[in-house]
């Protein structure tokens, strides 16, 4: 059995996790948590660290004990150098919090690159947990809308940049405006791509913990997220009644499986390829066919297949990156919204058009 940390930093992290937890428990009942075992076959233990009490208030899965509130007003605003500051001066209590929890065999940390608070503990906090345990940590981040604003871009441009100098094992992405065609309003889009990522996680930790007819582990895993620019993403598709598997998998590996825009034949550069459902609906051929493709272009893939009587086909394919043209895009609007910004500091500090309109009134009095 394996040990599974999931840590959610700041509101959206705080949100995939309370997803993930709401998966886990069953959707039954807001209480279901307190009087059901949770549904993993791992031992997963999922702690959400948030400046925000109202965001940590919000989560309606995820039992008291694991929301861990660092006090900071109501958030860093978007401050990543404040929220780096909140960090450093909590980091005794936070690193307590979650080695009182024992010793895991893997660990995820799910972030929004561009907010204040997850954005800037996700990088600290792997590099802390590198530093004192030797298990894999792989950090889950959401980009952000390219519409949400110039400190959003820049902190998901720096973000990036300081979590893989963090000592990360790998970044798992997923990006809102990929996603975005999800739901009508924002807070709907949210919840279809939290739900997205969630079901995901536990896909993966499910078969990770997997009896399997063919065999994927967490040393494939390992190995598959090793391998790349140290960038991933997640593909995940469940077939409907009459679908062959050769299609599940296709669609798995298509835009529209995918939690990160990318042709995966041309940039992916390792694959693990997981596979469940009933017996009858698992075609070998069919499955060899579509991994051989899949392999052929990319090079390694680890193929898992794991037989759930009764289930339709679903797939799971995470890929490993070598390319990423849509990051690249990324960071070209970043590196824009960062000049931007400085342009703007740079004026205000010299112009001083505000302090001029003060001056004109230095020395005199109001009369009534
Ligand atoms: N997918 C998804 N994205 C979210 C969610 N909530 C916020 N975001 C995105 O996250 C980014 C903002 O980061 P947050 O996680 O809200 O910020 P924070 O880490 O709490 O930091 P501060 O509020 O600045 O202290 C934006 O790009 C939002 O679009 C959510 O529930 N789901």
């Amino acid at each position: 059995m394996l040990n599974i940390l999931i840590v959610g930093n700041g509101q959206c992290g705080n949100r995939i996790l309370d997803a993930i937890n709401r998966e886990a428990f069953g959707k039954k009942s807001r209480l279901a948590k307190f009087y059901s075992q949770q549904k993993y076959k791992s031992n997963v233990q999922t702690i959400a660290i948030n400046t925000a009490v109202n965001d940590l208030k919000e989560m309606k899965f995820t039992k008291a004990k694991d929301r861990i509130h660092i006090p900071h007003l109501h958030g860093v605003g978007a401050n990543r150098n404040v929220g780096k500051h909140v960090f450093e001066d909590n980091k005794t209590h936070i690193m307590r919090q979650i080695e009182e929890r024992g010793n895991f065999d893997v660990c995820f940390v799910i972030t929004s690159a561009s907010g204040g608070t997850g954005s800037s503990f996700t990088p600290m906090l792997v590099k802390e947990l590198k530093e004192r345990h030797d298990y894999p940590v792989y950090a889950v981040v959401v980009l952000p809308f390219r519409e949400e604003g110039t400190l959003y871009l820049q902190n998901a441009a720096f973000c990036l940049r300081d979590i893989r100098e963090s000592g990360a094992d790998g970044i798992i992405l997923a990006d809102n405006q990929f996603l975005k065609q999800m739901g009508g309003n924002v807070e709907s889009a949210y919840n279809g791509i939290n739900d997205m990522v969630a079901r995901r996680l536990l896909f993966l930790l499910d078969s990770l913990d997997s009896e399997m007819m063919m065999v994927t582990d967490l040393g494939d895993f390992k190995t598959v997220m090793n391998g790349g620019a140290g960038l991933a993403t997640i593909g995940f598709y469940e077939a409907d009644t009459d679908m062959p598997v050769r299609s599940a998998i296709q669609k798995a590996l298509s835009p529209s499986g995918l939690l990160f825009s990318s042709d995966v034949y041309k940039e992916a550069s390792r694959a693990m390829v997981i596979i469940r459902g009933d017996k009858e609906r698992l075609s070998i051929d069919e499955i060899s066919t579509e991994v051989e493709k899949l392999s052929s272009a990319v090079g390694h893939v680890f193929k898992g297949i794991v037989v759930r009587s009764g289930e339709l086909p679903q797939v799971l394919a995470v890929l490993t990156l070598e390319s990423a043209s849509e990051l690249e895009s990324l960071y070209s609007i970043a590196v824009d919204a960062i000049k931007q910004e400085r342009d703007k500091k740079e004026r205000v500090a010299s112009v001083k058009e505000v302090d001029r309109a003060f001056s004109q009134i230095d020395g005199m009095d109001p009369s009534y």
